[in-house]
């Protein structure tokens, strides 16, 4: 569903973890919003806080301080499981590392995803042969995950993380442990999906390439924006 607004909002969030008798403030009042249809980069040092806000982002983790509203659910009151609700139905995730069941097909590694997210059974077919096409691994929907390239498993990742419609995409590092060209590859699949599928990615980056891409970019420096 496209919105007019933005899909997600954050106001003044603070977040600060304990490691023995220490506070550290990882976080310390990040003010962004993502729009629809949107490709939106974080950079920053390692350490900076990336995965921690798009931990908090996603609903897997919540503020100490500050707002996080996602389509008009305030994520910072949810309970842990309206958050999970709202996360299995609107939200997907990419990792930098792919994580697929190594055992499972291309296409049984999408399926499983729309099996997790409740999709009916009826609608399986059709969706992963879609998802699969997208991402341009239609000969190769049977192949396990070490039969294919790493830029190939990443686009496996990329129709599992779209397969149940979420409206909103979050890839971490996503590009880092593939080649420029194989980079460049998956950021021309997020092109397409963000049209075809009318989703909003953010995503984290070192690569300031990929950087180019970008419809906007966050630059995080000791826990704040700079731009
Ligand atoms: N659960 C936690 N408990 C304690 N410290 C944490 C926790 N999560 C993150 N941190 C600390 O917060 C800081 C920011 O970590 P984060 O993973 O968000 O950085 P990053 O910008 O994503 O780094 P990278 O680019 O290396 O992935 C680090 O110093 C990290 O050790």
């Amino acid at each position: 569903m496209v919105t007019d607004g933005p899909l997600l909002t954050v106001t003044g969030v603070q977040r600060s973890f304990h490691v023995g008798s220490q506070r550290l403030d990882v976080l310390k009042g990040i003010e962004m919003e993502l729009l629809p249809m949107q490709l939106v980069m974080l950079k920053g040092r390692s350490g900076s806080g990336k995965t921690t806000l798009l931990n908090l982002i996603g609903g897997l983790d919540q503020p100490n301080e500050g707002e996080i509203m996602f389509q008009g659910h305030p994520f910072h009151r949810c309970s842990d499981d309206e958050r999970t609700h709202i996360r299995r139905k609107e939200i997907g995730f990419i990792f930098q590392s792919f994580a697929l069941m190594p055992l499972l097909s291309a296409w049984e590694n999408v399926e499983l995803a729309l099996r997790m997210a409740g999709t009916p059974r009826s609608q399986w077919k059709s969706r992963v042969t879609h998802c699969l096409e997208l991402v341009g691994l239609g000969k190769r929907m049977h192949h396990r995950p070490f039969e294919l390239s790493g830029g190939e498993q990443q686009r496996v990742a990329i129709a599992k993380a779209i397969a149940h419609r979420p409206s909103l995409i979050l890839a971490d590092e996503p590009t880092a442990e593939l080649d420029s060209q194989m980079g460049a590859q998956i950021m021309s699949v997020f092109r397409d999906i963000i049209t075809s599928e009318q989703v909003t990615i953010c995503m984290t980056t070192h690569d300031p390439t990929i950087l180019e891409v970008a419809d906007h970019v966050y630059e995080m420096v000791d826990g704040r924006f700079v731009s």
